[in-house]
């Protein structure tokens, strides 16, 4: 900094000062004591303005700005660790311009207008770590901290069953400090989260801060009860053998040293590669067991990695593309309710309009009662939105700091808001329901119909929410029997049909009528009845007859079925009106193909298939039902366990893996082979 910069404007400074105490606050929050108080969306955006603050008036920049500086200090309880080398952070990118940009940069560092070579791999969403192995041994882990001093986590690390005590190979290295990540996966976090509820305790807002707050631990019994897992992706120090020529070729190493790398990566060529793994990876981010937020693009080979070297806080050989963020910060303008078919009242906010992870977000679900007053969500607070992937979005938690005075708490009304019923709440059960049942709740009504004619039920096309709506409203349907009965009159006369779109629903009605039990089971809506348990129900009774006839000790031989299931299928059979509406369905045409009970060949029991690729005839779900009535299990991804794999077209990785595990791939025709010949109507 010259005396002779420019003058800053006085608001600048000011901003500037502020954004400084507020990143220092969350860093703090974050870092310190692994609970964010905003999204990170939200953080970012601070960061983001500050640095365009500092960019602008380079004069600003202090020693101390969150921007020149990497995570938080260490917590004093631990034992510091100097890092012999640095643990840095990585820049971000968010758009595909920011990519074109990252690679531009990298080509005119390298001084080449050749593609440049990138590793691709996955941003996890966890706490970096550095392991020091000597002679093969783990003699120290130790966090990032503020990059420079990192905390003394060794004891906790030895309990982390993914990270292994010692190295494998004849030849370990002197001295090797391997970097990555300790994460949660998300499956070990629903756990843990649900154990800390029970017990009273503090839950976890996300992964990353269960991980780091599991491994932050004085007491490493703790730790050891806290499901941790490791993926490698750097090096710090390394002597006694010579550093693999790319991050590529480190990575396999790493493999065969019995350090635990994500299978996801890949080498790619120029920004177009890189944005093709971004769209790859962006596809498949929702079913990958633990979360990541971007990936990470580097420089493949090490000698330009050198050449292109560091600025203060990051590579410059790397960059992380992030993903839209999943939460965001918004206001609740009210809190309303949603008629289940069930009659089950679901709470949900109404939001002022949010983005969140790229789509606006305008109602979040609150789940019941219960979690509404555990969360102590009210109208008027601010609250972090989260939507992942394809599952409806929920509000998070809400503010404390930003809750305005006249915030008002939310009460369950005494009467269904759609029926006026007395809305009433069984003393055991978390959820509280309309009285009215179907009869007098057309809520529950359109609820039921839009199950009844679901993709996994009766699998009716064509018949949406707003037509079901009409429907019910106009009372021309009244219950799924009155379905089999529409002609293509009642139905040309609702609002915007046409009248060949009326008669591709008839046509659509009219197909479903050829189903199977479980399907049929299932579409009943019966409380408790999920689609598993109606293959269960179909598969062990095998008739209609027997399942209505069925006693609950009857019930309770079936897998699956405990005494909450079987009441409430006894329950349901015994309700005359449902014993009207299942005999309308048959007497209207809905028809399956009944087996004797249990008797069905289970040709398939004891075998386990992958689907992967398009089949030729079969869909995917057919073909998992197929298996499944033959006593086979359909399972998602591939490992030893594995019997078969059926492979469509386009298979992809899944091929590949059955491949190096030696697991028989066979196509659609092979499956149909094995399976016991069907009656039932394939189209
Ligand atoms: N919500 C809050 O209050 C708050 C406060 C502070 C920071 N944050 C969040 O923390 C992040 C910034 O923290 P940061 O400096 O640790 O940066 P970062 O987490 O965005 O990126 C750097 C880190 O990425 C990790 N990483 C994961 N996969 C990797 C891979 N394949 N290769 C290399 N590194 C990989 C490493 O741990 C590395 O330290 C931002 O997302 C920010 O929003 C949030
Ligand atoms: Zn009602």
């Amino acid at each position: 900094m010259s005396s002779d910069s420019p003058a800053i404007p006085t608001a600048a400074l000011e901003r500037a000062a502020q954004l400084r105490a507020e990143l220092a606050r969350h860093n703090h929050a974050y870092y310190v004591l692994d609970n964010p108080t905003i999204p990170d969306a939200e953080y970012d955006k601070l960061f983001r303005e500050l640095q365009a603050l500092e960019q602008a008036h380079p004069a600003l920049v202090t020693s101390d700005s969150p921007t020149q500086r990497v995570g938080g200090a260490p917590l004093p309880q631990f034992e510091q660790v100097r890092h012999s080398l640095p643990m840095l952070s990585i820049n971000n990118g968010f758009r595909d311009d920011d990519i074109v940009n990252f690679d531009r940069r990298v080509r005119e560092g390298l001084k080449t207008d050749e593609q440049a070579e990138y590793h691709c791999e996955l941003k996890f969403d966890g706490l970096a770590i550095n392991l020091r192995y000597e002679n093969g041994l783990l003699v120290n882990a130790a966090t990032r901290g503020d990059g420079a001093t990192g905390e003394n986590v060794t004891s906790n690390i030895r309990t982390v069953r993914a990270i292994p005590l010692r190295l494998q190979g004849d030849n370990p290295p002197a001295v090797i400090d391997i970097r990555g990540e300790v994460l949660m996966f998300k499956a070990d976090f629903a756990r843990l989260n649900a154990r800390q509820r029970d017990a009273g305790q503090r839950e976890f807002a996300n992964p990353r801060n269960a991980a780091a707050g599991s491994l932050r631990q004085l007491d490493p019994r703790i730790t050891a009860q806290r499901s941790l897992r490791f993926f490698a992706y750097g090096i710090g120090v390394l002597e006694g053998v010579e550093l693999p020529p790319s991050h590529s070729a480190l990575l396999d190493w790493y493999v065969q040293l019995g350090i635990p790398v994500a299978a996801e990566r890949r080498i790619a060529h120029g920004a177009e590669g890189l944005l093709t793994f971004y769209r790859d990876i962006g596809l498949r981010r929702a079913q990958l067991p633990y979360e990541i937020d971007g990936v990470v693009y580097k420089v493949n080979a090490v000698a330009q990695q050198a050449q292109l070297g560091f600025v203060s806080r990051a590579p410059r050989f790397a960059l992380a593309h992030k993903f839209p963020a999943e939460e965001a910060m918004t206001i609740v303008q009210d809190i309303g309710l949603q008629v289940g078919r069930t009659g089950a009242m679901t709470p949900v906010a109404r939001l002022a309009p949010v983005l969140v992870g790229g789509v606006t977000v305008t109602n979040a679900t609150l789940h019941n009662e219960d979690e509404v007053r555990r969360k102590d969500i009210q109208i008027g607070d601010t609250v972090i939105v989260r939507r992942a992937g394809d599952v409806i979005p929920e509000v998070v938690s809400f503010v404390p700091e930003l809750r305005p005075a006249d915030a008002r708490p939310f009460v369950m009304p005494a009467l269904c808001p759609v029926c006026g019923s007395p809305i009433v709440r069984p003393e055991e059960e978390a959820v509280a329901r309309c009285s009215g049942g179907w009869v007098k709740c057309p809520a529950q009504r359109k609820g039921g119909l839009l199950h009844f004619v679901s993709r996994r039920a009766m699998d009716i096309e064509g018949l949406g929410d707003q037509l079901v709506d009409q429907m019910v409203e106009r009372n021309v349907v009244t219950t799924a029997a009155d379905l089999y009965r529409l002609g293509l009159g009642s139905l040309a006369t609702m609002e915007r049909m046409a009248d060949k779109s009326a008669a591709n629903v008839l046509k659509a009605i009219e197909k479903s009528k050829s189903t199977t039990l479980a399907r049929f089971v299932y579409a009943l809506g019966i409380r408790h009845v999920g689609e598993s348990t109606a293959k269960e129900l179909a598969r062990h009774f095998g008739g209609m007859d027997a399942l209505q006839n069925a006693d609950e000790a009857q019930l309770l031989d079936v897998p699956d079925v405990g005494p909450v299931v079987a009441r409430s299928i006894l329950q349901f059979m015994a309700d005359p009106m449902n014993v009207e509406l299942i005999a309308q369905l048959r007497a209207n045409g809905v028809h399956w193909e009944e087996g004797a009970s249990g008797a069905r060949p289970k040709p398939l029991a004891g075998l386990t298939f992958v689907l992967t690729g398009t089949l030729p005839t079969l869909t995917r779900d057919d073909a998992a039902e197929r298996i499944e009535m033959a006593g086979g299990k359909v399972a998602g991804s591939v490992s030893k366990k594995t019997s078969y794999v059926v492979a469509g077209s386009d298979a992809g990785s899944k091929l590949a893996k059955a491949e190096t595990l030696g697991v028989p791939v066979i196509d659609e025709a092979a499956l149909l082979d094995m399976l016991p010949p069907s009656n039932e109507s394939e189209s």
